[in-house]
This record gives structure tokens, C-alpha cells and sequence, in this order.
């Protein structure tokens, strides 16, 4: 039996430009899946960190490859995130530690193969669980199932033929105090932080991603880049909506 067409949303960018907060709207909104693939580079440098082995080594480089290849990685809910199917990490992956680890686990191949494909599994519907409860939109009379999965590769290499790829961006600064605010009112606020310790941060990690020789962050060909900087959270998931539906004429 064919299974349905999924419409696949890829929407990457720089740290805190604001993918995931839009991705998971959007997907609330539409009835569809979402992946935050960003979650599952930080299930693995959280695996490789309590096993003792440091990502910044490239000694560790083979290890971590074997390490990511038989590590499973599941989404019960849009939220939340079980490693190897016993433990809820979604709390502890946003850790500064994570964060300021996962350069040496995103720069290797082999766990980016490895990611790679859970990534294109799970946007080709091979987990079910993904889209439980998900009902999609009727467009045009048609029952349309999508998902959207957001990270830095997700339109040039996971799914470079999605229905429709975003790239969003925003100013570095507004980016900075938008984490700030964050952290803030999450109670997260570590002693020390500033906004401008969180511009430099994620200034040097845009700049790795961006400079890595595996799946670099960059926008692809066809992308639609909307910059947020000027815009509130509705106003970027009304534009992206509009896409969607516009391009769901054609699917
Ligand atoms: N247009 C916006 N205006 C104000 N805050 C925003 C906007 N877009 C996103 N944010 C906030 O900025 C922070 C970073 O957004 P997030 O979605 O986590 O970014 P990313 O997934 O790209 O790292 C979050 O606290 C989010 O609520
Ligand atoms: N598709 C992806 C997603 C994330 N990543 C890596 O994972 C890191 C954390 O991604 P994230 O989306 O959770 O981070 P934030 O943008 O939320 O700060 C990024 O800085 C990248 O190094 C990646 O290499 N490829």
C-alpha cells in the first residue's frame, strides 16, 4: 500500500533566529509533525558527555560516529525528547554545557550520517508516533499531512527537495537579548550572563556552523529567507502559513 505525500516545511538558520518557536506554531497550527533537529545533536553530545568522552577531542571522532550510529533517539511529544528509549533528556540537552560541547559533535560525519538519516525516516513518515494525533489541513478538498523539521542542513542536505524551505534570520543583537529574555523568564538566567556574552556565544557558533566542512549552515538556492528581526512570532508564522499554502496548490 502507498503511503500519503507528506509536504515537507525545512526551515534552517542561524542560533535563536527564532526556527523552533515558529516551527512548533506553525505545526499546532496545521496539524502537523514537527522535528527540532538541533535536539538530537544535543541527545549526542549529552550521551558522549556522560560517558566521559569529550566531542572537542578528535581522537573521540570514531567513537562518537559509533556512538550516534546505535544510539536511538524518539519524540513522544512536539516537546520532548527519550534517549535510546528509556530517558526523558529534553530538559537537560538546553544546558550551557551542552551548548558550548556540541561544535565537535555537528562538525562529525559520521553522526551527521547517522542523524541524516533518522531525519529523512522521520520526514518520510517511517515513525508513525511522530504524527499521533496530527491531522493535517484539508486544502482544496484534499486531506494534506506535513511536517516541519528546522535545523541548520535541513533544506541543502536532509530534504533538499521540500515543498518549501525557509531560512530565517535576524540581527545578531536582537537575537542575544532575545535568548536573554528567555532565559530570564524560564528562571534559567546562569550568574554573569549577559546579553553581550550571548551575542559572542552565538556569533562563534554561527561562525562554526557556517565554516564546518560537513553540511554547513547556508541558505539554499531556493529558499525563502524572512528576516525576523522586525516581526512578531505571529506575524513570521501568518508569513510561512501563507507559503505553505500557497505552495499546497501545487502538491
Ligand atoms: N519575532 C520574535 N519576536 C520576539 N521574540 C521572538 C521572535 N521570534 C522568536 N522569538 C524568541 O526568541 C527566542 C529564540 O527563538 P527560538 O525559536 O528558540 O530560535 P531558534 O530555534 O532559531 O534557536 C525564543 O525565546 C523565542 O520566543
Ligand atoms: N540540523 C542541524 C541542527 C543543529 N545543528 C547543531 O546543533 C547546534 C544546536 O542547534 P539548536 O537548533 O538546538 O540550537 P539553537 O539554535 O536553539 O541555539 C547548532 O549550533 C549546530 O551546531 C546542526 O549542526 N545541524
Amino acid at each position: 500500500m502507498s503511503r500519503a505525500r507528506i509536504f515537507r516545511v525545512a526551515i534552517d538558520g542561524p542560533a535563536a533566529s527564532g526556527k523552533s518557536t515558529t516551527a512548533k506554531l506553525l505545526a499546532e497550527k496545521l496539524g502537523f509533525g514537527y522535528i527540532d533537529s538541533g535536539s538530537m545533536y544535543r541527545a549526542i553530545t549529552f550521551k558522549c558527555l556522560r560517558m566521559g568522552i569529550s566531542p572537542a577531542d578528535p581522537k573521540n571522532a570514531t567513537e562518537i560516529g559509533k556512538l550516534a550510529a546505535a544510539t536511538t533517539i524518539t519524540f513522544p511529544t512536539m516537546t520532548s525528547v527519550v534517549l535510546d528509549k528509556k530517558e526523558d533528556i529534553s530538559s537537560e540537552i538546553r544546558s550551557s554545557t551542552i551548548t558550548s560541547n556540541i561544535g565537535g559533535v555537528a562538525s562529525n560525519k559520521k553522526v551527521r550520517e547517522a542523524l541524516a538519516e533518522m531525519q529523512r525516516g522521520l520526514a518520510r513518515g517511517d515513525y508513525p508516533e511522530t504524527f499521533e494525533g496530527r491531522k493535517g489541513v484539508t486544502h482544496n478538498g484534499k486531506s494534506i499531512m506535513g511536517m516541519v523539521m528546522d535545523g541548520r542542513d535541513i533544506g541543502t542536505v536532509i530534504l533538499p527537495d521540500a515543498e518549501l524551505k525557509v531560512f530565517l534570520i535576524a540581527d545578531s543583537q536582537i537575537r542575544a537579548q532575545r535568548r536573554y529574555d528567555e532565559m530570564v523568564k524560564r528562571n534559567k538566567l546562569e550568574s554573569g550572563e549577559t546579553v553581550e556574552k550571548i551575542k559572542a556565544e552565538l556569533e562563534q557558533r554561527d561562525h562554526e556552523d557556517r565554516t564546518r566542512e560537513v553540511s554547513p549552515l547556508k541558505k539554499a538556492s531556493d529558499a525563502v529567507e524572512l528576516d525576523t528581526s522586525h516581526l512578531t512570532i505571529q506575524q513570521q508564522v501568518d508569513a510561512i502559513e501563507k507559503l505553505i499554502l500557497d505552495r499546497m496548490d501545487q502538491f
